[in-house]
């Protein structure tokens, strides 16, 4: 097999044979990976400033630390690879605290009054808003601030810079700190509203097959019924157990990734596909034309049993659903009529179940066929459990479309109270407006 060409991925091999990738690769880092990514700039313009320093070092008229700023550079090369290996918490430190002991020093040198007490800041700043346990944070902020404390009340200074020289570097320092927190500052704002958008997305969509979730069905079936007619067409694969046991389990997600693909495909733009759980799909069609959402069915039945589905290790698989088919709305009391609508194309999913499966049966073809056609056994037990009540949610006039074929509806003056009705064979009690 031909080797993944590392340039194109965006990796490098750099310090002590660590993979450099850019963006951040995975892990903590990932988690916060603008933030990181915006740490990597801060490491590498530390370092940039240790070149610097030892550039400018032969200028100076004043003895500088070599020392400490060798010691400095190699921290921050630590950091960095640190960093890149996950370890945040020790990475910042090492970044951090040798900044605030340079801020000490150069207070030293030139007095208070030169502006490096914000780097003091910048520190603090920086532990403040890192990913770390809240005691090492208090920790780690309560002993810089004293230290920068400590800095504050050295004794006179060495070297006192000019009254300009002291003004020019205060400003400065200023500027590269202040610049820094409102980066920081906006960059943690961007990552939070990309984390607040992958999260909703992912709420609202199934892991394996990317269908909509339950969350979004209810959402997007509520509000399509308020401005339609909707088709809910309820899509179970036939024998999907044998299929596991047969074939494993990695081989059944592979049969809902592509059934997936396959139902999408043949939908309208404007119908939507939802995983409601384990092997069963709701698809939500906004129609009030029920012989086009029966056509709509067959063509997705024709999809599935139309062509074998090809397993990873290349064996060929048929596979088959049924389809239970309810239609009503549009509705103001969206929410109320839409389990009902749900509810009414399980049982007719579970109806094409009983009579054999690879079918698609239609609500409403059901509540014509006489009574002891669709006996009790066609309702599965959580319908038959959930027939509903009469409830003063579903007493809105739109509650009588969640019966089709209205014509046979008996009215009964019984205990459901004054204007409920019974639709003949459904099991469905919709509610009048007197
Ligand atoms: N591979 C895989 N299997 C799943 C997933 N979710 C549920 N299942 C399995 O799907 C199977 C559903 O089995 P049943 O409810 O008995 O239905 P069935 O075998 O399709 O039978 P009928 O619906 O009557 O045709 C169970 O074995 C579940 O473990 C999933 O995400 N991936």
């Amino acid at each position: 097999m031909a080797k993944p060409d590392r340039r194109r991925a965006g990796e490098r091999t750099g310090l002590a044979g660590v993979k450099w990738r850019w963006p951040a690769p995975g892990g903590l880092a990932e988690r916060h990976a603008g933030l990181y990514q915006l740490f990597m700039w801060c490491y590498i313009s530390a370092l940039g400033c240790h070149i610097g320093y030892f550039a400018l070092l032969s200028m100076q008229p004043y003895p500088q630390p070599v020392v400490a700023q060798v010691v400095g550079t190699l921290l921050t090369v630590a950091s960095i690879i640190l960093h890149r290996r996950g370890h945040l918490q020790t990475a910042l430190l090492l970044l951090v605290v040798p900044v605030s002991l340079k801020a000490s020093w150069w207070e030293h040198q030139f007095g208070v009054g030169a502006g490096f007490e914000y780097y003091h800041i910048l520190s603090i700043f920086f532990i403040c808003i890192a990913p770390m346990a809240r005691i090492t944070r208090l920790l780690t902020s309560g002993g810089l601030l004293i230290f920068y404390l400590i800095a504050q009340s050295l004794p006179g200074p060495v070297y006192i810079g000019s009254y300009e020289f002291m003004a020019t570097a205060s400003i400065v320092n200023l500027v590269i700190c202040v610049t820094f927190i409102g980066l920081v500052a906006i960059e943690m704002g961007w990552e939070s509203e990309r984390r607040e958008k992958r999260y909703l997305r992912e709420l609202r969509h199934d892991q394996l097959t990317g269908a909509l979730s339950r969350l979004a069905l209810r959402e997007e079936g509520a509000r399509m019924l308020q401005e339609d007619g909707l088709g809910v067409l309820m899509i179970d694969v036939d024998h999907f157990k044998t299929i596991n046991d047969t074939h494993g389990h990695a081989s059944g997600d592979d049969v809902l990734v592509e059934l997936t693909r396959r139902l999408s495909h043949h939908l309208r733009g404007s119908d939507l596909l939802c995983r409601q759980g384990g092997e069963e799909f709701v698809a939500l069609c906004p129609s009030n034309d029920r012989q086009g959402l029966r056509h709509a069915a067959d063509r997705l039945l024709q999809s599935i049993n139309g062509r074998a589905f090809v397993l990873n290790n290349g064996k060929l698989l048929r596979v088959t659903v049924s389809i239970g088919v309810a239609q009503g709305g549009p509705a103001t009391a969206a929410e109320s009529l839409l389990p009902e609508l749900i509810r009414r194309a399980d049982q007719a999913m579970y109806r094409a179940k009983r009579t054999g499966r690879n079918r698609v049966v239609t609500a409403w073809d059901m509540l014509d066929e006489p009574r002891s056609q669709t006996d009790a056994a066609d309702i599965p037990a959580t319908a038959q459990a959930t027939a509903p009540m009469p409830s003063p949610a579903s007493s809105s006039s739109e509650m009588r479309l969640c019966v089709e074929g209205s014509q046979r509806e008996t009215r009964q003056q019984d205990t459901h109270g004054e204007g409920s009705s019974h639709v003949a064979g459904t099991g469905c009690y919709g509610y009048k407006r007197p």
